[in-house]
């Protein structure tokens, strides 16, 4: 079964519980969170305060994209905070096993991104660690760009090395996924589907959430 992550990014923060109990309604199988801090990336989103008051609000998994430099400074306050699963670019790390490691200690699922242009070769030694696989469809930082179809190629070989290791992680594609993309990423192997703009810029989330799983 595909899953939904509705991303927050797109969502209007003032009203912001309001529109996840929308999309939890809706059919929102994870809650995606944008964390941006200017540098990684051009944009700034939020930080852990945001995640530990969004806690309350909803029962679904918090999945927390962390687009920062040197992500372990913060995985311990993401983790208080009551991220679910943290995710951390491969671009960002320098050490990216035992980022992976620390947040594996602090007791959250974790994942690895990868940008559109970054080959798949740099995570397979880390497979077996991680909890989810994170495909990048468009350079992070903003929502609402146009979906990469060069990266196809790349959710396909990880849904295979998947398979030939007998591991268990989740695939998710994330930027520009909307009910013309999300049939090429499920056929490519991934499992779960991040969407801003198709969601949030939507009135009706319930139909925009069921027409991007059954377009
Ligand atoms: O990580 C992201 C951007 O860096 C967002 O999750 C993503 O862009 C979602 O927005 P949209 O579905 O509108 O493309
Ligand atoms: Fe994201």
């Amino acid at each position: 079964m595909t899953k939904i992550a509705p991303s927050i990014l797109s969502a209007d923060f003032s009203i912001l519980k309001e529109e996840i109990m929308d999309v939890e309604k809706g059919g929102a199988d994870y809650i995606h969170v944008d964390v941006m801090d200017g540098q990684f990336v051009p944009n700034i989103t939020i930080g852990p305060l945001i995640v530990k008051s969004i806690r309350p609000v909803t029962d679904l998994p918090l999945d927390v994209h962390l687009m920062i430099e040197n992500p372990d400074r913060y995985v311990q306050q993401f983790a208080d905070a009551g991220a679910t699963i943290i995710s951390v670019h491969q671009e960002a790390c320098v050490h990216l096993h035992r980022t992976i490691q620390l947040i594996n200690r602090a007791g959250v699922k974790s994942g690895v991104v990868l940008n559109p242009a970054t080959p798949v070769e740099t995570i397979k030694p880390i497979l077996p660690e991680v909890d989810l696989v994170l495909l990048m469809t468009v350079n992070p930082g903003f929502g609402g760009q146009t979906f990469l179809d060069m990266v196809l190629p790349k959710i396909k070989k990880v849904a295979e090395w998947k398979k030939e290791l007998g591991l268990s992680f989740e695939i998710e594609v994330d930027g520009g996924v909307n009910p013309e993309t999300a049939p090429l990423c499920m056929e490519a192997g991934a499992n779960v589907l991040v969407a801003g703009s198709a969601v949030f810029n939507k009135n009706d989330r319930a139909k925009a959430i069921q027409t991007i799983l059954n377009p």
